[in-house]
């Protein structure tokens, strides 16, 4: 089984020209490249990874156009969309924890492999484990990485399933651009 969903999340805030191109020019490079400074790794210009709130792992997606994006390993979870007048268009909740104990709550989550109360917890444990990083490139300056999460022992001590999970998160200026593709065997 595979199911794939894109997501396009205008910025109604934004300004109307968007960053993207036609251009075919574009790399893409695998795996750190560079320290930019104490404790920040570059997988990319423009996708570097730091510790975040609670020292947890955080990504962070700068693009030359000005908009920003913040994205934590541990739920994939994207807790921050800043477009180039400096507005954040996503929030967390006030008394959110950032433990890798409990969920991160706020920001734009993963429900996954059940959403809301059931056999497991909240919302699935997909909000719950670290992600990693799969990939990460660049297309005319717009930085973009793409997260995975796969089976392991626990996710199957609650769901016998063999699966692969890819979130590809790609801001621009006026939109978002967020790609979810699943692939799943019994
Ligand atoms: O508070 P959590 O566990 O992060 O869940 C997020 C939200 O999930 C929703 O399904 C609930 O209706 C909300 O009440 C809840 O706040």
């Amino acid at each position: 089984m595979a199911a794939s969903c894109t997501l396009t999340v205008p910025a109604p805030f934004a300004a109307a020209s968007s960053s993207s191109s036609t251009s075919a020019r574009r790399y893409r490079r695998f795996g750190v490249v560079a320290m930019a400074s104490v404790g920040q790794k570059v997988y990319a210009p423009g996708v570097a990874v730091s510790d975040g709130n609670g020292g947890l792992p955080k990504i962070s997606l700068k693009s030359p156009h000005g908009s920003e994006a913040e994205i934590y390993l541990f739920g994939a979870c994207v807790t921050s969309w800043k477009v180039p007048s400096g507005k954040d268009l996503l929030f967390v909740r006030p008394d959110a924890v950032f433990n890798g104990q409990k969920p991160i709550s706020g920001g734009i989550p993963h429900c996954f492999p059940q959403f809301g109360p059931g056999p497991m917890q909240q919302h699935g444990f997909a909000r719950n484990v670290n992600w990693s990083i799969t990939d990460s490139e660049v297309t005319e300056g717009d930085p973009t990485v793409t997260l995975e999460l796969k089976d392991d022992s626990y996710s199957r001590s609650m769901w016998d399933f063999s699966f692969q999970a890819l979130y590809k998160v790609k801001p621009w200026c006026s939109s978002m651009c967020l790609h979810a593709l699943l692939s799943a065997k019994s």
